[in-house]
């Protein structure tokens, strides 16, 4: 086989006897020896090129070593590697050398000084002489890659200005194209952009509450019985909006689907509550089970309270029960007030309830029998304030609650399914729909904050949007908030220490009275109320979390009654 290969690398297919092949081996060996020769020649050739030629020539860093040095007695091998690398005839001139050398040491210190600073100065013109030559086919290199650079650019019509701003001092590497880029605008979604606008003043866009389309007769009562003749401008939009959600009852959206969740940007004293209020109270009036299917979250005990008042209004002529979860009561009570123990399993004694975030995560966690399977309205009142970070958690136990399947019970009919991608199989599912309902003086138009809301379809009603539109005119805003009608304010620059003497002054050479004082802490909040309380001169009371629910309810009664100054 081996000879097969040998005949065809010979260019010789013929099969071939024993002789034959030995010929050939024969002729390979010669061919081999000639091959060496010849490299020998050329390494002789290498050699005798003068010293003055060999160092202009421009080799690898170890040959260049060789090339400067001279041959010294005390050389070690591994600095004259490429000596050794020499062919053996070499040896014979640098034994040679080495006496020459030898003969050196022993001639004048001044002569050899002479000549060792000759030989550096060559040493160093050669140098200078390799650099040069680097540096000219550096040059020449930077030339062409210019030529090759400037004729792209010739061609690209759009770069050609920066061509002057091209720093030559460096080598391109490739084209290149310098493009201004345009500054990326924030775009808000569809639904943030364009709210629905809702008129501001209050006093000149009232609505008779008989105008206002969808109301039942029965809450139409209510409402006059609580001198309630016209809807505020934000009540008379979002009313009918959350109503015709709820036009097939609460079991179902609209037309079978989800409905829209609904936001609601309005400044204080603008009816807000009344406008959930009266929704809620309507739609979830004619339910059968008692079960909760409403639930309104409140940053605060006071907050909550105000609230649960106003649905107890609403609800007098119906057989919907509102339960107040805000810490009022103490714990047992309000479990107490919440579900009931039957033969036949728990039962729910609330439709509406009404909880600031703490409590109710705390009735999730330890109320058994408590649930939100049913639940079909999510209020979140001073939205703002609600997602904050602060907050935050409520969010998943409320999610978790509501989607939670009842321990091995059999799957019901509008059972909840946990909302994944919108398909057509999961829209042709029958399922109690959760609609959330957001409130707020001035809620955020931040998309990535309300991310976590995961807000479906959301409509946006809003009497603070600061763009003139469908010919209304603008707002007064500031930031996102706009200021209550009849309510006008003032500021005073003052270092920090003259800040009660200025209370003082307001109080007392001013005579204010019903003032609310805001401080930042309630450490805060204290300390200005003794240092005030120690004038003896004015009614202050202090309200923060430092004192008991009893306290501060106290404290607030006296100042409805006006027998607080502050
Ligand atoms: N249609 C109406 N007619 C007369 N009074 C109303 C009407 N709607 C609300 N009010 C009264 O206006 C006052 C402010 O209403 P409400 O507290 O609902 O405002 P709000 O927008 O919720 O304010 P906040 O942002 O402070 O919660 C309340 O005293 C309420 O009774």
């Amino acid at each position: 086989m081996s000879l097969f290969v040998i005949n065809r690398y010979l260019g010789d297919e013929e099969d071939s006897s024993e002789d034959r092949s030995k010929v050939l081996l024969e002729k390979l060996h010669q061919q081999a020896k000639e091959r060496q020769l010849q490299i020998q020649k050329e390494q002789q050739r290498v050699n005798l090129i003068p010293k003055g030629q060999q160092s202009v020539k421009l080799t690898p860093k170890s040959s260049h070593i060789v090339a400067e040095r001279e041959p010294s007695a005390d050389s070690t091998p591994g600095k004259n590697e490429k000596e050794i690398e020499r062919p053996r005839k070499n040896k014979k001139r640098k034994k040679k050398q080495d006496k020459d050398e030898t003969v050196e040491l022993e001639r004048p210190h001044d002569e050899k000084r002479e000549e060792e600073v000759q030989c550096t100065e060559q040493v160093k013109r050669k140098k200078v002489c390799r650099k040069d030559l680097q540096e000219e086919s550096l040059q020449k290199q930077k030339e062409e890659n210019l030529t090759q650079s400037e004729k792209s650019m010739k061609e690209n019509s759009t770069t050609k200005a920066n061509i002057d701003s091209v720093d030559h001092s460096h080598i391109l590497l490739g084209d290149f194209e310098i493009k201004t880029v345009e500054k990326v605008q924030p775009v808000l979604p569809e639904w943030l952009s364009h709210p629905n606008l809702v008129q501001r003043d209050i006093n000149q866009n009232l609505v008779p509450i008989q105008e206002v389309p969808g109301l039942c007769p029965e809450i139409l009562k209510t409402l006059e019985a609580n001198n309630v003749k016209t809807f505020f401008p934000v009540q008379a939009e979002v009313i009918p909006a959350i109503l015709e959600s709820c036009s097939h009852g609460f079991l179902l959206g609209r037309g079978g689907y989800r409905p829209s969740d609904i936001c609601v940007s309005a400044p204080t004293g603008s009816g807000k509550t009344l406008a959930f209020v009266v929704p809620i109270v309507q739609t979830l009036m004619d339910r059968v089970v008692c079960e909760v299917r409403a639930l309104v979250l409140l940053p605060t005990k006071e907050l909550a309270q105000q609230v649960c008042k106003v649905f107890n209004i609403y609800v007098t002529s119906t057989r919907l029960k509102v339960v107040l979860l805000a810490g009022q009561k103490s714990f047992t009570r309000e479990q107490e007030s919440l579900v009931q123990k039957k033969s036949s399993g728990f039962c729910s004694l609330g439709d509406i309830l009404v909880s600031t975030p703490g409590r109710l995560v705390d009735h999730i966690q330890r109320t058994e029998g408590f649930n939100l399977r049913h639940l079909r309205f999510l209020v979140i009142d001073e939205a703002d304030r609600m997602i904050d970070n602060k907050f935050q958690d409520w969010l998943h136990h409320v999610t978790k609650a509501v989607y939670q399947v009842k321990p091995g019970a059999p799957r019901m009919l509008f059972a909840r399914k946990e909302p994944g991608i919108v398909t057509a199989a999961s829209y042709s599912q029958c399922q109690t729909p959760l609609q959330k309902l957001l409130f707020s003086a001035t809620l955020t138009k931040n998309p990535e904050i309300l991310q976590p809301l995961d807000l479906y379809q959301p409509r946006l009603f809003t009497s603070t949007h600061n763009v003139l539109s469908a010919g209304l005119e603008e707002t007064s805003n500031i930031g996102n908030c706009s200021l209550p009608d009849g309510l006008t304010h003032y500021y005073i620059p003052c270092n920090l220490n003259s800040k009660p003497l200025i209370l003082l002054h307001l109080l007392l050479s001013l005579r204010f009275t019903r003032v609310l004082c805001f401080t930042n802490t309630r450490e805060a909040c204290h300390r200005l109320f003794l240092l005030l309380q120690s004038f003896g001169d004015i009614s202050v009371a202090e309200f923060s979390s430092r004192l008991s629910a009893g306290e501060r309810k106290k404290a607030l009664k006296l100042f409805e009654q006006g027998k607080l100054q502050l």
